[in-house]
């Protein structure tokens, strides 16, 4: 990556900035920097408003609204089991979702584009820490390997309009993100909500062994999304280069670890078994996040406020996560 791509950008407070996905974990968060740090003119729709995989209603939407800045935090998501389970949704409706997006962005000639991708894109036995210039240098994990597909090919529509077209579009790779407004649910959910939602139940409900998937070894790093978002805007404000940067903390933990953090956070005292007949992952995914923190970004929330916090804010909302 050539550090002269760091450079002040400058974004115009005033600017109408469409955020993609804006009830979403990444999407609220995004929202909430944005409005914080004086952003006067946001849009959002739901996508029962707009169906981004709908390709006529999307270049509609943006013929219409002509947003002058993009961030497209919608995707399909989900943990380990759901990307194993359904791979073709995660490869066919993210490629949709993205190349309608990005195809009516460029056609409505929108400024500022940051599309968010993920560190499973990465090959599954790459060194550690992940560098950016390991991308496309081996297979896929297995398990994520369609999502991951459909996310390279973001990075490469991304660095394909500015060759072509100039734009100043740019990507940012987070690893594993969690906080306020998660997913939790008990299957299709990533490991952090599922759980805090499980150990959280198993207190309740007096439980005294809990189950956890694989075998606990594989190693995991973690964000907190407020970071992400703060990341995000610092990425709009002082990045303009082809190459997508990898964004998290720069330390991990196994599942093991992170299922004790979560069990004492809750109160949980009883037993943890492991079924090791569920898949592990790749075993471990720690990024490289060198070239974020030279331009002057690090991460500010640690593992164990952030576990403390989204349990809180869970336990304030779990009546609508029941069943
Ligand atoms: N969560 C994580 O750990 C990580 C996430 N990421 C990336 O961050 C981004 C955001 O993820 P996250 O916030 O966690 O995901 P969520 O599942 O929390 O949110 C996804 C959002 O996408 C919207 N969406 C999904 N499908 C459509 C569609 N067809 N049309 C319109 N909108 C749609 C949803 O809208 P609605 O609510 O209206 O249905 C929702 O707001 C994604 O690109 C993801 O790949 C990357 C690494 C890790
Ligand atoms: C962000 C990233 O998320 C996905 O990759 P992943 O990191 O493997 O995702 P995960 O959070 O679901 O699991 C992490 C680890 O945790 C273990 N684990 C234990 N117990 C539970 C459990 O109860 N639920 C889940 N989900 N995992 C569990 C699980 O077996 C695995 O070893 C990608 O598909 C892809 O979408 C992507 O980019």
């Amino acid at each position: 990556m050539d550090p002269a791509a760091f450079k002040p950008q400058s974004l115009d407070r005033d600017a109408k900035v469409y955020v993609a996905g804006h009830r979403g974990l990444v999407g609220s968060a995004i929202w909430r920097k944005l409005e914080s740090e004086g952003f006067t003119n946001l849009i959002g729709r739901t996508s029962t408003e707009l169906d981004l995989k709908n390709r006529d209603d999307v270049f509609g939407f943006f013929s219409e609204e002509k947003p002058q800045y993009v961030v497209l935090a919608a995707a399909k998501v989900g943990g380990i089991m759901a990307n194993n389970s359904y791979p073709v949704d995660f490869l066919s409706e993210n490629l949709q979702i993205q190349v309608n997006t990005m195809d009516a962005a460029l056609e409505n000639d929108v400024e500022r584009l940051l599309f968010l991708g993920s560190s499973c894109i990465y090959p599954k036995l790459a060194p550690q820490p992940l560098k950016e210039e390991y991308l496309l240098t081996g297979h896929l994990e297995p398990t994520n390997d369609a999502y991951a597909i459909a996310k390279i090919a973001g990075i490469l529509q991304v660095q394909a309009v500015r060759r072509q077209y100039g734009k100043p579009w740019i990507s940012a790779m987070p690893t594993n993100l969690y906080g306020p407004g998660d997913n939790f649910s008990p299957t299709g959910s990533h490991v952090m909500p599922a759980l805090i939602r499980r150990y959280d139940e198993a207190v309740r409900d007096g439980t005294e062994t809990v189950v956890n998937w694989g075998t606990g070894s594989p190693l995991r790093e973690f964000l907190h999304v407020d970071d992400m978002a703060s990341a995000c805007l610092f990425l709009l404000e002082n990045y303009d280069g082809p190459e997508q940067v990898n964004v998290g903390v720069g330390s991990d933990v196994s599942i093991k670890e992170l299922a004790e953090t979560v069990a004492s956070t809750v109160g949980y005292t009883g037993r943890m078994e492991w079924d090791a007949s569920q898949p592990d992952g790749t075993p471990r995914k720690l990024m490289d996040v060198s070239k974020l923190a030279a331009a002057g970004w690090t991460a500010s929330v640690s593992l164990e406020d952030g576990i403390r916090q989204t349990v809180d804010w869970f336990r304030d909302h779990r009546d609508s996560f029941r069943g």
